[in-house]
């Protein structure tokens, strides 16, 4: 996993190293670190033209030392100050090494910004507010109208870094250099999106138990329930799938699809007669009618079909349970699902939650919490990036997806893996962690840059899960 940290826990931890170390040494590393990024972004250094955006604070600082350690290495370095107070040893260290300083009042600045191979946005860090103010706005926009690229230091200035949420105006970085640990804003939507791939810089913190931790190809090596020689199809896990209806037939195939992709040994359908046979008729694997099972997935394409009381006996029964689409509806706040797992779409968690879809979209993190808790359930909140949230605050987001993978009948596949991982013994949330990434990996092996369907994502499955317990991670 990679784990980001609250504002709050960041300033903690630099306060403690700080207090160990010379005056300066940490907003060194991040400066050299900075300086190394945008070299190898740029493939050179010597004449590069490099625009620094400074605000008043230690991020302009950052932004300031990196600036002269590119000009003692032949860049053509310009500072653009937007407030009267700027870091006065940062704006010492440039001017020696030969670079320039404008105040926000010169009018060669726009041309500067124009002109630039790269522009550094040292505006605001941790300790900005969202939003950026109009004369910051308007220096960033020169820089977007001339297709110039952004470097965001510690983040786009402009984001909420605690929730990830953009309510205001903020930079679109080509990539972002942070510090010492990832922050939110680096990994929950909408913000994420907004710093482009993120490097980051050990400055030798040491810190807490992360607030949001994001999945990686190591996780799933780490974690996947591996059958071993004393497995039967029994002990690998069984599944009860209740999907698809008349109305929505293809919904339980699509389902099984992604089911039989994962780990169980065996999958029971429950559904309608007609149905049944399709879901056979697909995959001659599957049981169809009740039996004994390790977990059950409920809800995709269920329609009316839904049978609510019976859906509560189950949540209230010792096996986990995935609820999905229609499924949903069943899910009460009477407390105590703790094996459940939900898996919403953000107009489904808006439904949940009684607020409206694009609220959901602009507090992803926040709304997926609120559900975690007030249903005690694991909420997976599906979207570009999905983002997981269990009962007891524990958070992860897996940011593997394609694009592609936004296509009718994805959610189904998704909804089979989640609650195969599930009946193979895992927990919601690494069930669900598991699942959205492997599934992120299948689509992007399905999509090669181009159009999928979501049968094919479930086809890729075995192929991604292979090249992921295959692979050889260092470390
Ligand atoms: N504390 C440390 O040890 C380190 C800090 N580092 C850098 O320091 C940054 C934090 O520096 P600061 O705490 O000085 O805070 P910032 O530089 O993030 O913000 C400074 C000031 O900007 C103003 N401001 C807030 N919101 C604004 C907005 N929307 N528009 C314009 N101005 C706004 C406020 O007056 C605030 O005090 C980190 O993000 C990182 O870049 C790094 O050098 C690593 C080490
Ligand atoms: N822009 C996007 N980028 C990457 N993945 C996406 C994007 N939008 C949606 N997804 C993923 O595609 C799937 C869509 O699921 P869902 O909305 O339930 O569709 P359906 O109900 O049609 O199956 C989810 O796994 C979701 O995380
Ligand atoms: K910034």
């Amino acid at each position: 996993m990679r784990h980001a940290h609250t504002v709050e826990q960041v300033r903690a931890a630099e306060a403690d190293l700080m207090a160990r170390l010379p005056e300066g040494t940490l907003m060194q590393r991040a400066a050299s670190g900075l300086a190394v990024a945008i070299s190898n972004y740029l493939g050179h250094t010597y004449g590069a033209r490099v625009v620094l955006l400074v605000g008043s604070g230690d991020n302009g600082g950052d932004a300031l030392y990196a600036g002269a350690q590119l000009a003692r290495r032949g860049a053509q370095v310009t500072a653009i100050l937007l407030s009267d107070k700027a870091h006065d040893a940062g704006i010492a260290a440039l001017t020696a090494a030969g670079g320039r300083i404008h105040p926000l009042a010169s009018s060669a600045k726009g041309a500067a910004i124009a002109s630039a191979d790269i522009v550094v946005d040292g505006i605001v860090g941790i300790g900005g507010r969202p939003g950026l103010k109009p004369e910051a706005q308007a220096v960033v926009q020169v820089a977007v109208d001339h297709d110039v690229p952004i470097v965001a230091v510690d983040m786009p200035s402009g984001v909420d870094v605690d929730s990830g949420e953009t309510p205001a105006e903020h930079v679109k970085a080509a990539f972002t250099v942070t510090f010492g640990t990832h922050k939110i804003c680096h990994f929950v939507d909408p913000a994420a999106a907004a710093c482009g791939p993120v490097h980051l810089i050990d400055i030798g913190l040491e810190l807490p138990a992360p607030a949001v931790s994001a999945i990686q190809d190591a996780d799933i090596r780490e974690r996947y329930p591996v059958p071993h020689g004393e497995s039967d199809k029994y002990s690998r896990g069984v599944l009860g799938l209740m999907a698809g209806s008349s109305q929505y037939p293809g919904a339980a195939v699509i389902a099984t699809s992604g089911a039989l992709a994962g780990p169980i040994g065996m999958l029971r359908y429950l559904g309608p007669d007609e149905v049944a046979t399709a879901v056979r008729a697909a995959h001659p694997e599957i049981v169809a009618g009740e039996g004994r099972v390790q977990a059950w997935a409920i809800g995709s394409g269920l329609g009316d079909e839904l049978e609510v009381d019976k859906v509560r006996e189950l949540l209230n029964a010792e096996e986990p349970v995935l609820l999905d689409a229609d499924g949903l509806k069943a899910l009460d706040d009477s407390g105590d699902h703790i094996g459940v797992l939900a898996t919403p779409h953000a107009g489904e968690l808006a439904r949940l939650l009684g607020v409206e879809r694009s609220t959901v979209e602009a507090e992803r993190l926040k709304h997926a919490k609120l559900a975690a808790e007030r249903f005690d359930v694991t909420v997976l909140l599906k979207g570009a990036t999905t983002v997981i949230a269990a009962p007891d605050g524990q958070v992860r987001v897996s940011s593997n997806a394609t694009p592609w993978l936004a296509t009718a009948g994805a959610g189904d596949v998704l909804a089979g893996l989640c609650g195969s991982l599930l009946a193979a013994g895992l927990t919601p949330l690494d069930a669900a962690s598991l699942g959205a990434y492997l599934h992120g990996a299948a689509a992007q092996l399905a999509s090669a840059s181009g159009p999928l369907t979501a049968m094919q994502v479930a086809k890729k499955i075995p192929e991604a899960t292979r090249l992921l317990l295959d692979q050889d991670i260092p470390g």
